[in-house]
């Protein structure tokens, strides 16, 4: 494929992967096989993998470097592209090259995203014609935060977090710390004193300041640096715990005052700073037509 050919169909092009933060995560029951029931709400902030694609000849779907750690069958771009063929019967097959900046298991659902932006890109790329929802359910299967990424909006989200709708919020600032430590969802899913039964709250509680995450007592007792993260970032902002952690941010209402606090914790932590958006910039650059 000629560079002309390659920048006029969207391969070998760079796709956004945008992070998550959950600003609240009320676990409100179980259902039989044995998912936690949320009410949380994504916001998608600016923070982002970038994954290129390329096609390959022989229909094989292969990484152009794996992540060290991740199994290259189990990185989850390319389980998303192998859904895609095993549900569409495609012949195709891609070379993925994710460059990856999204720290992992730290709450902000990069391998999630990365999932998505596989799912929607090739989509276009492999010609598949499959609608949104169907996109929505196949990330599903992928775990239970990709189908906001699919989505694109910032949301309010029901069930395990498939059920969603879009929710326009203040774009404000984050500063964002990931502590030294790699939480293990499944493990704060199981632990015997979380909360369970959170009443459901509306959307009007969530905006006049009920932002409590239900996973955040278990995880700062099973790991001390998230207590220390939280009680820094304290001193700038009320601080919350995303998703099951590790990462704790704060949201500030100038960029000023988030890069005074990115400052002054920066010496002692690994710290982002970040903004809040209600579209996610995937969409943007799909919309823009050039696939
Ligand atoms: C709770 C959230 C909020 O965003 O936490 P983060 O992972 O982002 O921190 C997510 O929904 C997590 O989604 P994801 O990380 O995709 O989790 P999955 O791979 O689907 O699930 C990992 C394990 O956690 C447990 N699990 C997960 C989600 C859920 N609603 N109930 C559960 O009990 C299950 O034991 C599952 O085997
Ligand atoms: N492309 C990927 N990027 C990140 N993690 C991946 C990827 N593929 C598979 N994983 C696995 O998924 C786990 C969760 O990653 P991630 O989504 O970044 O964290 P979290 O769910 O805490 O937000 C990782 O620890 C890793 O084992």
């Amino acid at each position: 494929m000629t560079e002309v050919q390659e920048k006029v169909s969207g391969w070998g092009e760079r796709w956004p992967a945008p992070a998550k933060l959950n600003l609240m995560l009320r676990i409100t029951g179980r259902r039989s096989d044995g998912y936690h029931l949320l009410q949380t709400v994504f916001q998608i902030i600016d923070l982002c993998d970038w994954i290129s694609f390329y096609p390959a000849e022989d229909g094989r779907v292969f990484l152009r470097d794996p992540i060290p750690g991740v199994p290259e069958q189990e990185d989850l771009t390319v389980r998303a592209a192998n859904l895609l063929k095993q549900y569409t019967g495609c012949r195709l097959g891609v070379c993925i090259d994710v460059e990856k900046n999204l720290p992992m298991g730290g709450g902000l659902g990069g391998g999630s995203s990365d999932a998505a932006t596989t799912l929607l890109v090739l989509n276009k790329l492999w010609n598949l014609k499959l609608p949104l929802d169907k996109l929505m359910e196949l990330g599903l299967r992928l775990g239970a935060d990709v189908p906001v990424f699919v989505y694109g909006y910032t949301a309010w989200g029901e069930g395990v977090g498939e059920e969603l709708q879009s929710i326009t919020l203040a774009e404000q600032w984050v500063v964002v710390i990931k502590p030294d430590c790699h939480v293990n969802t499944r493990q704060i899913f199981l632990a015997e004193e979380l909360t369970r039964d959170s009443k459901p709250i509306t959307m009007r509680d969530f905006i006049a300041g009920d932002w409590k995450n239900d996973c955040l007592p278990v995880v700062s007792n099973l790991y001390k640096s998230v207590g220390e993260a939280v009680d820094a970032l304290s001193q700038y902002a009320e601080a919350r715990l995303t998703g099951t952690g590790a990462c704790v941010f704060a949201q500030f209402d100038s960029e000023e005052s988030a890069r005074e606090a990115f400052s002054a914790l920066s010496p002692n932590w690994s710290v982002y700073l970040a903004q809040g958006l209600n579209r996610s910039p995937l969409y943007e650059k799909l919309e823009q037509g050039s696939v």
